[in-house]
């Protein structure tokens, strides 16, 4: 089939490609002209596993190709997908503009039937919104074309985003006519050898269905993140209470891994968002409330660990970091807990020298070249003339590091570690002051 994906980035990029590998014609269209230059160099703008080679190989067998070109974007494809950002706005609400424009865009150059599919995360009611701006584009130039528009929202993880894709759970189609749903089963019949994968639902609850999925994975984490806070007032470690709940099929494992705080492009806002949508309509939400609060200030939880160690003067002392990126195998610095972590230490008058695998340029670009941020390229080199080490981010080389190395090179053999990746009680013999988040 025909596609054409509006925005390249993490989702957009990944579905162009993944929906390329199964064999469809797709075009990706980006506005940002740089993104699309480097693309069409055989370049890649963002870090994520597996896509380089799948972006690669499709563009070589010619089923799929990049461009700034609207007008072609929009006659391309049969199926348009909208992939564009929804950021917050300033009221936490999710701005739609960018969705609104790409729909609009389609509105002005198609000429014949097309499925519109936002893919994008929206509040509730933006499938109506996108159809109304289409039909007055249509309006405007006197055309009567026929369209749908359907929800399928993306539950790719950044880092495993290729997989994801390729193996979904489920994928989630919200339609309001037979057409949409005929061709979104047949678009995605390769993405379901096994079985049925396809969860058939009206617009209105695929666009709900994604905000209550990822408020409900981040209400298990600020729940996992309050009851390790408690855990370590009470002796506990919560690491076993971790494995004895996660043992009940009901409760499982997943996303029950106490940190310093959850961050990226997706978590913070999608609470926010689903938070305004329930104020707009009255209804009270008192669980989301709370889990963005926790979130909040477990982001700031290292810093508490840090102040109470060595007081709120920290002028003159040099911390090592180990892991920029809000969580391992991505660049993305959205809302990371390391960003919290680094403003508060400036702050108080300290340096950070940082390494990350692949979130060092992006840091660069946030920061620019801040006075207390030295950026390096391995994980010793953070730690040379550091008084101490923190880990924010459990990227694999931090897993099982040489202790003697970090011991050597600390002034003071202390380790704020807010992934719990070591155990307590070695550190302990190995002589470190190990702070973790909830263990014992
Ligand atoms: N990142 C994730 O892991 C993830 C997963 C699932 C869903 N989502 C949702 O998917 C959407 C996109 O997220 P992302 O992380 O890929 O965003 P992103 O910022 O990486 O990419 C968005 C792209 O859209 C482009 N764009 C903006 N307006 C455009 C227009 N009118 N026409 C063409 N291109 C335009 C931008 O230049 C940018 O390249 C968001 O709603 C997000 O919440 C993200
Ligand atoms: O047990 C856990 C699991 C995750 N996290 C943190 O939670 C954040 C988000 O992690 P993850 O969900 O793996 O990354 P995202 O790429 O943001 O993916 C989420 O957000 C996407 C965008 O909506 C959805 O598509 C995905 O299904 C959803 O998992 C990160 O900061 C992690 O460190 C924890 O603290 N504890």
């Amino acid at each position: 089939m025909k596609i054409t994906v509006i925005g390249t980035g993490y989702v957009g990029l990944v579905s162009g490609a993944c929906l390329a590998e199964v064999g469809n014609n797709v075009m990706c269209l980006d506005v940002d002209a740089k993104k699309i230059a480097i693309l069409n160099q055989g370049g890649i703008p963002i870090y994520e596993p597996g896509l380089e080679d799948m972006v690669k190989r499709n563009v070589a067998a010619g089923r799929l190709q990049f461009t700034t070109d609207i007008e072609l974007a929009a006659q391309h494809g049969l199926i348009q997908f909208i992939a564009v950002g929804t950021p917050p706005d300033e009221d936490g609400s999710a701005d739609l503009q960018y969705v609104v424009a790409a729909a609009r865009n389609i509105g002005k150059y198609m000429t014949e039937y097309k499925l519109v599919v936002d893919k994008s995360t929206v509040p509730v009611g933006t499938a109506d919104k996108v159809r109304a701006a289409l039909q007055e584009e249509l309006s405007n130039r006197g055309m009567d074309l026929e369209f749908s528009v359907a929800s399928n929202p993306e539950f790719l993880k950044e880092g495993a985003a290729v997989d994801d894709f390729m193996r979904p759970d489920r994928i989630v189609v919200g339609t309001d006519d037979e057409r949409a749903t005929n061709l979104m089963r047949k678009l995605y019949a390769p993405f379901q050898r096994n079985h049925d994968r396809l969860v058939a639902m009206d617009v209105r609850s695929a666009e709900l269905t994604k905000y209550a999925a990822n408020a409900m994975l981040a209400t298990r984490i600020s729940f996992m993140n309050e009851l390790a806070n408690l855990a370590e007032k009470l002796g506990a470690d919560i690491e076993h209470v971790r494995q004895g709940i996660g043992s009940d099929e009901r409760i499982g494992y997943h996303f029950l891994y106490p940190g310093c705080g959850y961050g990226g492009s997706c978590f913070p806002k999608d609470v926010q968002a689903l938070r305004r949508t329930a104020a707009e309509y009255g209804v009270p939400m008192r669980v989301i409330d709370a889990v963005e609060t926790a979130n909040e200030a477990q982001k700031h939880l290292l810093l508490s660990k840090i102040i109470a160690r060595f007081g709120n003067d920290l002028s003159g002392m040099r911390f090592a970091l180990w892991g920029l990126a809000f969580k391992p195998n991505t660049d993305d610095m959205r809302e990371a807990s390391s960003r919290v972590l680094m403003e508060g230490l400036w702050e108080r008058g300290a340096y950070v020298q940082a390494f990350d695998p692949a979130a060092a340029h992006e840091t660069q670009r946030i920061y620019g070249n801040h006075p207390q941020l030295t950026l390096v390229d391995t994980p010793e080199a953070a730690l040379a003339g550091a008084d101490v080490l923190t880990i924010v981010t459990e990227w694999k080389v931090f897993r099982s590091p040489d202790f003697a190395v970090i011991k050597a090179n600390l002034k003071h053999p202390v380790i704020f570690d807010g992934r719990n990746l070591y155990e307590p009680a070695q550190m302990r013999e190995l002589g470190f002051e190990y702070f973790a988040i909830g263990r014992k």
